[in-house]
Formats: C-alpha cells, structure tokens, sequence
C-alpha cells in the first residue's frame, strides 16, 4: 500500500504554515478540550521554521485570550451566525486576531483566512472579513470575560477586580524566575537586566529565547512566576529537614525547597509529569526523592515535619500565562475537584509529625478551591490551626488578609507587572 507523501507546511502561502498550526491548536483546545500546552507538541509537528512555530502560538493564544470579542465582531458582520465549531469561524478568529493583534496586513489577511477555509464557505467568509476589514473593525480596551468568569468573580471579589482581570487577560505576562541562590538576587537582576520583586526574584523585561539567556545553562535559575513561589517561601522547616512536596510535577516548587538545603520527597501521580521533575532537577543540579504515587492510595513509611500541598485544581488563577484555562469545560466543573483537594488535605494533615507546617496553596480565583477549603478543614479537625502569615514574609506591595491566609488577586502588584492568582494557607499540627 502506498502512503500519502508527507505534507510539507513550509512551503505554501507565506504566513499559512503558522496559521494552520494554530487553526490545530485551537481545534485541540476548544473542541478536544486539551490545554495548549499539552496541544503544542502534536499541532505544531511539521513545523521547521521557529518564527512559524512560535506564530502560530501567539495567534492562538490571541485568539484565546480575545475569543468573546472575536467572536462578536465575526456575528456582527454575518446576518446567521455560524456555528461554534465551524471551521469559517476558527479561519476567522485566527486572520481577525492576526490584523487586529498582530499587524498582519489585510491582504495577507485575506489570502491566508481563505486558504484555511479549505472546503468551507469560502464566499461568507470573504465577505465577513472584508466587511471588518472596510469597516476597519475595532477590539475593545480589554478583552470581555468568558461567560462564567466575569460573573463569577464579580460575586466573589468584585468590579474592581473583575476590570483588572480583564486587562490581565489582554496582556501577555512579563516572565519571572526564581533563581537557585537567593544571595545572587542583585547580580542576577543586573545581568539579566531584570527587576527583583523579592529575595530569590527576577522579573524579565525584555523577551527573547530563554535558553540562550545568562545562567541558563549553568542553571541558576528557572522559570516561575512570583506567585507560585510563594507557598514554598511560606513553609517553615529548617534546611536538612524531610519535607513532602505533595502534588509535585512540573517541580517548580521541589526546585525551591530542594534549593534551600530540605531533603525533599516530592511525590505526583503523573509520570510524564514527574519526569520533568527530574528533567528539571537535573538542569539545576539539584536532587530529591521522586515518588509516582496517587497520593489517595499511597502511605509514607515515617511522619514529615513540612508539607507543601499544592493541589490540582481549576488553575483559573493562571489565565494571564495560560488563557487557555478560561476556556477548557474540566476547569468549570468544580466539583470533583473540591472532594480530591479535601481528601488531599486530610492526608496532608495525618502524614505530618506533630508541630510540623502544612502549606495549602491552589492557584485558582474561586474561593471554593481556597478560602472555603480552609474553613472546611478546620471546621472538621481540631488538631489543625492557621500558623499566621504575615505583610514581612511577602515581596512589598502584597498583604495577607486578616483570616491570616494570602490571597493573591488580578491588580496586585499591577504596576509591578501583576501577579497569578494564587490561594495560600499556612497551618501548623497540635504538638
Ligand atoms: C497544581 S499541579 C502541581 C504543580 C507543582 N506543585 C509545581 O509547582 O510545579 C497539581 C499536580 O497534582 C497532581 N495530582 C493530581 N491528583 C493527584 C493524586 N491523587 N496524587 C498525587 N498527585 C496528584 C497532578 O498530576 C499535578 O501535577
């Protein structure tokens, strides 16, 4: 049987090749239900050329982080509304979000949003684009919330926060590490050309290939934000220490621990997951015990004196790094979620030795997953209290609330660059 010769997405239409790649991805995202990230690797296969490769990213992302406001200037042009999941209206999104984010001139536009309707109704989309084209077709300040969200934070936090999420939304983040050696912050800070918004952190300022960056290789530093290193920062145990990082993988918070002199056991159900633990522990120079175990079903042999609970969870708190999640129907769904973070939370706090520190953090925007959790936790075991964080733990322009647990929301820090939305409680176990 002879096979289909190999098709070779470099060499069509300029542009095409990257849009086709996105046109994958989001199919991947919005109708598969897979996180971008996860969808790269297979999307993107056939891709060469980085600039293809890495346009097709920014377009997909664009799309996702404008995809209300996409989709209302599309039906404003069309008198039927074309279905979610037509192929017109993704080749739409991904030419719109192209001119209006990108700059893509509109013939190039053009050419390349019909070549993506392939089969599809080539005249409607001509004409919708070239109505918004004529009408030179405008977004909004800040993109509009997905259905849902909007709603659901202004119950819980507010217009305020609600205006300052969405301009998160329209704004790629500003990337953060976390470096190995928190003695190093000024030299790393100036040599990167970065801004440390506390000890151990260096905000980037400019963009570029982060390989090829000073003190990659050498493995000074890892990618982070500064919001997800603060649960590792809030835990208490003393360097020597055996400490459990409890839902572990990618490892970005082991690298910390194990970084400040603790002998970590970092533990996560998901193997591919774990080996970038390794992977990433491996860069660094760094070690600690890897352990692949459902933590429902598993039992450590000895009592820890420090666990750091970082549970699955909706990650809508990361939206601004990954605009995905807004989108994808599991994150929605709470539910299943909540009964794992609790049952986590009760082996946390039966595995550790009497004294020790637990930290719960969950980097979502929905209190059920956070400030709810907690109260329930205590409402049901008496031997757990909250070790109180305080304003000097925390890098300056952040305060914790007076429960004495830290919320992160969008518009701290905004001046700053911002920060994700993270959940973080520290308690501590009856002596
Ligand atoms: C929020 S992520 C952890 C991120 C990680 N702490 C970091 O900083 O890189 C949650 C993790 O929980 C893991 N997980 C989910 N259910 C689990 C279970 N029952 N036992 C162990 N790990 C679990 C997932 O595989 C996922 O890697």
């Amino acid at each position: 049987m002879s096979r289909a010769p190999k098709r070779d997405w470099n060499a069509e239409v300029p542009g095409l090749a990257a849009r086709r790649g996105a046109l994958r991805l989001l199919t991947s995202v919005l109708q598969q239900g897979r996180p971008l990230d996860v969808a790269l690797a297979g999307a993107l296969n056939g891709i060469d050329r980085p600039d293809d490769r890495a346009l097709a990213r920014n377009l997909a992302s664009g799309v996702l982080r404008w995809l209300v406001d996409l989709d209302v200037l599309i039906d404003s042009a069309t008198e039927r509304a074309l279905p979610d999941d037509a192929r017109a209206r993704m080749a739409l999104r991904i030419g719109l979000a192209g001119h209006l984010l990108l700059g893509t001139p509109p013939h190039a536009v053009v050419a390349t949003t019909l070549e993506l309707t392939e089969g599809g109704p080539r005249r409607l989309t001509h004409a919708v684009l070239s109505r918004l084209l004529r009408e030179d077709a405008r977004l909004p300040d800040a993109p509009t919330l997905p259905a849902g969200y909007g709603l659901r934070w202004q119950k819980a936090w507010g217009d305020t926060v609600v205006a300052a999420a969405a301009r998160a939304l329209g704004t790629e983040p500003a990337t953060d590490l976390t470096l190995k050696d928190a003695a190093q912050t000024a030299h790393w800070a100036e040599t990167l050309g970065g801004k440390s918004l506390a000890p151990g952190h260096v905000r980037l300022v400019r963009k570029g290939a982060l390989a090829e960056l000073p003190g990659f290789e050498e493995g000074a530093w890892w990618v982070q934000d500064l919001g997800a290193s603060l649960p590792a920062r809030l835990l208490r145990y003393s360097a020597g220490d055996r400490v459990l990082d409890l839902c572990a993988a990618p490892g970005g918070k082991t690298l910390q621990l194990a970084a400040s002199g603790a002998k970590v056991m970092a533990l996560d159900t998901s193997d591919s997951r774990l080996e970038r633990v390794s992977e990433n522990l491996e860069r660094m120079g760094l070690t600690a015990e890897i352990v692949g175990a459902d933590a429902l079903a598993w039992r450590p042999e000895h009592p820890f004196g420090a666990i750091l609970l970082d549970a699955p969870c909706s990650a809508s708190g990361v939206f601004r790094r990954h605009p995905d999640v807004l989108h994808l129907k599991g994150s929605r769904d709470l539910k299943p979620l909540l009964a794992i973070q609790a049952q986590l939370l009760d082996r946390a706090c039966d595995w550790l030795a009497p004294g020790g520190s637990l930290v719960f953090s969950t980097c979502s925007l929905e209190p059920e997953e956070g400030e709810k959790q907690l109260a329930a936790l205590l409402a049901r075991r008496s031997d757990m209290t909250i070790d109180t964080i305080t304003a000097a733990e925390l890098p300056a322009g952040l305060t914790p609330n007076p429960g004495g647990w830290l919320r992160t929301l969008p518009g701290d820090l905004e001046d700053a660059g911002g920060i994700d939305g993270f959940f973080v409680a520290r308690l501590v176990k009856a002596a």
